[in-house]
């Protein structure tokens, strides 16, 4: 199974692994959307069944929930858990500063929603996420169906103003139709290229009528799990200032890879 993973797809499974290590007995865990979240799911699910692990899950997308359920993870609701101790999620692109942008899988309300409220935001990512200036990629913005045009130029006139919009804004599709979010919002991805000042930016944008969030996670994440295709793993703690190098072992697992394909 390993020779069919390309090395970014080895960099995020060595980067989960490492940080589902960071789980302990009895926790509540928020569980991130995307690729490199479902590996830790697939991870966590393994200890479960393996280790007798006793953890609940929170997840941050109907995708996650089920995966979750899959792989024998107890599943509760963000209201059923009120208060987390740790919340394991991908990122579009991370800084220096571990500020984040998120949404690229379209789940950044809840993902926003449930690390904010956990004692603790990992981050888990391949080393192509590392950036200097956020930006490159593009923002995902959050908006109610309602007027959904109004408020895209909305924001791209309050952006323009700022001096911040690139090339434009794009609303998200699937296929013919608008992308829809779990909760029945459309997203507009900025193209921004370079985020001069994102806490201003966010502030800003959660500040027009019609925009529910935005993908700008500022000041959230504790650690980052950097991972690298040739298995080693680098833990940098933004608390603490330190920086933990170490190597997760590819194991092939037929367990683990048994659910690929969600
Ligand atoms: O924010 C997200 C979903 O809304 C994801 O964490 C982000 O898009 C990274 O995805 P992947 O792990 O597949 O590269």
């Amino acid at each position: 199974m390993s020779g069919e993973l390309s090395p970014i797809d080895k960099a995020k499974f060595v980067a989960a692994k490492r940080a589902a290590d960071f789980v302990e007995d009895g926790m509540r865990v928020g569980l991130g959307t995307g690729s490199t979240a479902a590996w830790l799911v697939r991870c966590l699910g393994e200890r479960v069944r393996e280790e007798g692990l006793r953890m609940r899950g929170i997840p941050t997308s109907s995708r996650t929930a089920h995966l979750a359920r899959e792989v024998g993870i107890d599943v509760i609701s963000l209201d059923e858990a009120k208060w987390l101790d740790l919340t394991i999620d991908g990122a579009d692109e991370f800084n220096g500063d571990l500020n984040l942008i998120k949404g690229g899988g379209g789940a950044l309300l809840q993902e926003k929603i449930v690390a904010t409220a956990s004692d603790q935001m990992i981050v888990i990512a391949d080393i192509g996420k590392e950036v200097e200036h956020l930006g490159a990629f593009p923002l995902p913005v959050e908006m109610v169906p309602f007027g959904w045009q109004t408020t895209q130029a909305l924001v791209e006139e309050t952006l323009i103003s700022m001096d911040v919009l690139g090339n434009n804004s794009t609303l998200r599709m699937n296929g013919e139709r608008p992308f829809v979010t779990d909760e029945g919002n459309y997203l507009l991805d900025l193209h921004l290229n370079r985020i001069g000042n994102p806490r201003q930016l966010s502030l800003v944008l959660n500040q027009m009528p019609g925009v529910v969030e935005n993908g700008l996670f500022m000041d959230i994440c504790d650690k980052v799990v950097i991972g690298f295709g040739d298995g080693r793993v680098e833990v940098r703690d933004i608390n603490s200032g330190t920086v933990e190098k170490d190597r997760v072992d590819f194991v092939e697992s037929d367990n683990l890879f048994a659910d690929l394909g969600d």
